[in-house]
């Protein structure tokens, strides 16, 4: 797969516009944070990436996810709840240690939270509902950045289990935090990796007991 520009596809259903859907799609990849450098997407781009994620399923319109973003000027603090994290889950971690965590805050342009309502049941609507749309809105947003030309990467770390990103957050106990989102400018592209086949996919079910019970 070459990485020339696609041609936008006239809005409708065709042949055409499906062929275009699945070469874009598939053209995704992550691109690891430390490879994402300014410039990040712009005010108006951010507006199209949030409005790209409105569009995910999402059962009862809970809006049952968020996003909190982490400015370049908060960097600095989000590297000190990564070191005491790391400090929290290992008391004996070395300076260096905590410095590479602290590293890891500074990657990217963009970078957001991503928090779930995980409360155990909202309105009848479970919490692998409520995940499984906050996994689509993420995955609008990334492949709406790569139409802007952006790369984008998603991130989790032990972190996200700490009181003390918790607390720096302000997060509720209802709140899941799931993974960080990064976004920028690819500095250093990456082969394409395998993907499986569609085959290991699907399969298709028989039923193989009497529905009720024995008669
Ligand atoms: C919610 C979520 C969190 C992830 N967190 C990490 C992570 O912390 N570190 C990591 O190396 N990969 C992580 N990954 C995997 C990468 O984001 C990526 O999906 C994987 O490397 C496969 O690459 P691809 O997106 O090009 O297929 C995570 C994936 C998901 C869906």
């Amino acid at each position: 797969m070459d990485n020339a520009p696609l041609v936008a596809p006239a809005v409708g259903l065709c042949v055409e516009g499906a062929d275009w859907a699945l070469e874009w799609i598939t053209r995704r990849q992550t691109v690891l944070p430390k490879r994402l450098v300014a410039p990040g997407p712009s005010r108006a781009e951010i507006e199209r990436l949030l409005t790209a994620a409105a569009a995910a399923p999402d059962h009862g319109q809970l809006l049952p996810w968020r996003f909190i973003d982490v400015p370049v000027a908060a960097r600095e603090a989000l590297g000190d709840v990564f070191a005491q994290a790391l400090r929290e889950r290992d008391p004996a971690a070395t300076t260096e240690q905590q410095a590479q965590a602290r590293e890891k805050a500074r990657r990217a342009p963009l970078l957001w939270l991503l928090v779930v309502d995980a409360r155990p049941r909202t309105e009848d609507v479970p919490v692998r509902e409520r995940l499984i749309s906050a996994g689509c809105a993420v995955q609008n947003i990334m492949l709406m950045a790569m139409a802007m030309g952006y790369g984008s990467a998603l991130t989790s770390g032990k972190a996200l289990d700490s009181a003390v990103l918790r607390q720096a957050f302000a997060l509720s106990d209802a709140d899941m935090p799931v993974c960080f989102l990064s976004i920028g400018t690819v500095c250093q592209a990456r082969a394409p990796r395998a993907r499986p086949v569609p085959a290991q996919l699907f399969s298709v079910w028989t039923p193989s007991l009497p529905i009720g019970g024995v008669s």
